[in-house]
């Protein structure tokens, strides 16, 4: 049999974003996984579960020549990350997927390399994500396909120009904890309703990937998917009638609107 050596993806910065892009990457079971993150017992621990190498510094990262590079650092410490990536050769991919941190910044630093800038959100960690992403427009047609590829092993990739991965950072990224705050909501009341808890848990995650999947295959507005829901004197109209008179349309506007900020 052949020992035949897989690729190399190196993330850098194994926080909430960094460990559910590895645990995205783990489940593919066709990529070699480096990390390098500052020395911190929790990320220790994560690579004897996850079987990453972990490194402390960029130079041990650059050394290894990885075809992929991940940035999951906090924003305000990626450019000086970036800095140290100089070296890289030029066929090496960095994503960064710090938010608000534009290209021009990161090229200005990541000279040699291909550089991408996406926003994902943590759904990447069972290959559900959504995945804004923005590249240069001196990215050649087979890099900017590479990138793609290579992402959408993790989720639904929405190619947009880079001003608008703030919004996509909002809506795709912040997205998933609003969503949890409603289901967390959901879940409150069906206990009250007599309903156990970990059965709530499942309906309701249940529903919300259900109503997720109907909207996608169907491309029917929310509206359309909403009136079909709500039969005449029915029980739902009476349940969206009480959203609307406790705001939670403004609610989920002004949600939006401070994330934003
Ligand atoms: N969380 C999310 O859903 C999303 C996050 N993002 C972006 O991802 C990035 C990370 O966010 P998030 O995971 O939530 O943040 P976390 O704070 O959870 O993770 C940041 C990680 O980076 C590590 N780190 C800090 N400084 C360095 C450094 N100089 N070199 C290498 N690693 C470093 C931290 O290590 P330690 O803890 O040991 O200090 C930590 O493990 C941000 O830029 C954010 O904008 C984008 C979209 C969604
Ligand atoms: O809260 C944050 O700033 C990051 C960016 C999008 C989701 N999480």
């Amino acid at each position: 049999m052949t020992n035949q050596k897989r690729p190399l993806v190196a993330v850098i910065g194994a926080g909430n974003m960094g460990t559910a892009i590895l645990k995205g990457l783990k489940n593919l079971n066709k990529y070699d996984l480096l990390v390098q993150n500052p020395e911190n017992p929790r990320v220790s621990k994560l690579a004897g579960q996850l079987g990453f190498e972990l490194v402390h510094d960029n130079e041990a990262v650059v050394a290894k020549q990885p075809q992929f590079v991940i940035l999951t650092t906090p924003a305000p410490v990626t450019l000086d990350v970036a800095k140290e990536l100089k070296k890289l050769p030029a066929s090496t991919f960095v994503i960064s997927s710090a938010a608000g941190v534009p290209l021009h910044k990161l090229n200005r630093r990541i000279t040699n390399s291909i550089v991408a800038a996406m926003i994902p959100n943590t759904p990447v960690a069972v290959n559900a994500g959504t995945i804004g992403l923005a590249m240069d427009a001196n990215v050649s047609d087979k890099e900017r396909a590479t990138v793609v590829d290579f992402l959408s092993q993790l989720g639904q990739v929405i190619e947009v120009p880079e001003k608008q991965l703030d919004i996509i950072g909002v809506v795709g990224g912040c997205g998933p904890a609003f969503v949890d705050v409603f289901m967390d909501a959901m879940s409150d009341a069906a206990v009250a309703h007599g309903m156990n808890r970990q059965t709530a848990y499942q309906v309701i995650a249940s529903m919300v990937k259900g109503s997720g999947a109907l909207a996608l295959a169907t491309k029917q507005s929310p509206s359309a998917l909403r009136d079909e829901v709500t039969s005449p004197a029915g029980t739902t109209i009476r349940g969206v009638m009480a959203l609307e008179k406790h705001g939670m349309r403004h609610a989920v506007i002004e949600a939006v609107n401070k994330a934003s900020d």
